[in-house]
């Protein structure tokens, strides 16, 4: 097939949504421009660099410069093929994870005839959850490695529960080293049959398992046919050409107000980079908290005078009437609001060494609006087995449910569906420090506590001593002396 009706089926598939249906051309064009996101994950040795390093190499994204780099500092470091070691392409990587950078995904872009890619990888070790939940809260798509004479791992499970949990629905189960299980179809199966049983239990559907090598570039690619007849499904390349961008937006428009414009007398427009859904002149929007309703009068961008906008645009919207908008308020669609109320929950990962401390006060920043907010985690994810404990406070990496309340009004749509409007960081208002990451799961009535998640084991995690000695100096833990257990303490 000629590169020109590769990129002709690649039109064809962009320019249907999730169920078929062709979509409008604004649409189009945006999902055109923007690359497949996915993670990487495996453990240590499974073959990630050299899985990234093949894709890289094999779909012509290697520099020639690199690609003699490569070539020389593979010398000496050949394996039994004779192959490069691929895994050295991502070394510049691994130079700057050394670095400490605190949150530290590395991208990596590449494309092929029918599609961009950009590639997270991130590190597996438990001490990089938060790094790897970072990678996953952008990504459409994760890309699982386990070895195929090792077959799945709790460290699989982990990383599909924490993908799945940061909203990836499609994963992809590479089953590498395949030439070192003596291309074993029956293995393959087996793993597959496993994997997709996780996925299931974590309401992941789409899953395609693939039996690959990695290192001898087979079903990456290029296909690997002769080794394994027995697998007539696609390469990996292939899955990822033709999956399905998460638009991370299903609700309206939404304008998170950045700054109110005056120029001069008469005129007033609010600025913001639409957040959701798209706007024309003439549609009814209501400006949040307050309620007022308006309808737009004309949408300005830096140079011209706009007809629409969609999301993404960086726009000056013009109300009808004169209306109080200040900058943190948002703009929405009449009929389809965000929700705005004072008590949330929310998925919280903790970033920081202080983790977090049940009922203390925190600023909580979404997009321009930051807040007092009295955060009281309920649950965390055990990292090693993959399920939901019962939990007042989450250590730092871990990752939790938490209830959220607020002074004043807040305004949030579910991170399921507007990964702009329902994300958000905490900070810390003595240190200033990040201390979490968080996904909005929905509004609560005031007082409405959250209850143990369904499959909750009764445990108890174990923390560090100095975060417990802290932890049992809150107020918080004062006042539910009788109700607190900890396990430990547990030097850091
Ligand atoms: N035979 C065979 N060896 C492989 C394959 N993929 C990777 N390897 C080898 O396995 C070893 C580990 O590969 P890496 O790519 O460094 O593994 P990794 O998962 O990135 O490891 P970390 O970066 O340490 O987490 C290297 O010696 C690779 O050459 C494969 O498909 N077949």
């Amino acid at each position: 097939m000629s590169s020109q009706t590769l990129s002709q089926a690649a039109a064809d598939i962009e320019s249907t949504d999730d169920a078929g249906n062709a979509l409008p051309h604004a649409q189009t064009a945006g999902r055109q421009a923007r690359p497949l996101r996915f993670i990487t994950c495996g453990s240590v040795d499974d073959g990630k660099s050299t899985l990234i390093g093949r894709l890289l190499w094999d779909t012509k994204a290697v520099k020639e410069d690199q690609a003699a780099t490569l070539e020389r500092d593979s010398t000496g470091k050949q394996n039994e093929l004779g192959l490069p070691d691929f895994a050295l392409l991502l070394d510049g990587l691994q130079a700057e994870r050394e670095q400490g950078i605190t949150i530290d995904v590395a991208y990596r872009y590449f494309a092929t005839d029918r599609r961009s890619f950009i590639v997270a990888d991130t590190p597996g070790h438990v001490q990089y959850t938060r790094n790897m939940a970072t990678g996953a809260s952008t990504a459409d798509l994760a890309v699982l490695l386990v070895d195929a004479r090792a077959g799945l791992l709790e460290q699989t499970r982990r990383h599909a529960t924490i993908a799945a949990l940061m909203g990836i629905r499609q994963f992809v189960l590479a089953v590498n080293k395949i030439d070192l299980s003596g291309y074993d179809e029956a293995g393959f199966n087996a793993i597959a049959r496993d994997f997709r049983e996780v996925a299931l239990s974590l309401g992941v559907r789409q899953v395609t398992a693939i039996p690959v090598s990695a290192l001898r570039g087979e079903n990456i690619v290029l296909r690997g046919d002769e080794m394994m007849p027995w697998y007539d499904g696609p390469t990996l390349v292939e899955v990822l050409e033709k999956a399905t961008q998460r638009t991370g937006q299903t609700t309206g428009f939404r304008l998170p107000v950045q700054r109110v414009s005056r120029p001069g007398e008469g005129f007033r427009g609010y600025q913001g980079n639409v957040a959701g859904g798209s706007i024309k002149p003439g549609d009814s929007v209501v400006v949040l908290p307050s309620g007022v309703e308006a309808n737009v009068k004309a949408i300005v961008t830096y140079d011209l005078v706009r007809n629409a906008a969609v999301s993404g645009d960086a726009i000056t919207l013009v109300l009808d009437r004169p209306v109080d908008v200040a900058r943190g308020d948002m703009i929405a669609a009449i009929d389809q609001r965000p929700q705005v109320g004072r008590a949330f929950s929310a998925r919280l990962v903790a970033l920081s060494p202080d983790g977090i401390v049940p009922g203390k006060r925190y600023w909580l920043k979404a997009g321009a609006r930051r807040q007092r907010v009295s955060v009281r985690p309920t649950s965390a994810l055990d990292l090693q087995s993959g399920k939901w404990v019962d939990a007042v406070t989450l250590p730092v990496n871990g990752i939790g449910q938490a209830e959220l309340d607020f002074d004043d009004d807040a305004i949030f749509d579910a991170y399921e569906t507007n990964r702009e409007t329902g994300a958000f960081i905490l900070i810390d208002p003595d240190s200033l420090n990040t201390v979490a990451g968080g996904m909005i799961d929905k509004k609560r009535s005031p007082g409405e506590r959250l209850g143990s998640l369904p499959d909750a084991d009764r445990a108890t995690i174990t923390l560090p001593a100095r975060l417990i000695e802290a932890f049992l100096k809150t107020d918080f833990a004062k006042a539910h002396a009788g109700e607190i257990r900890v396990s430990g303490p547990e030097e850091a």
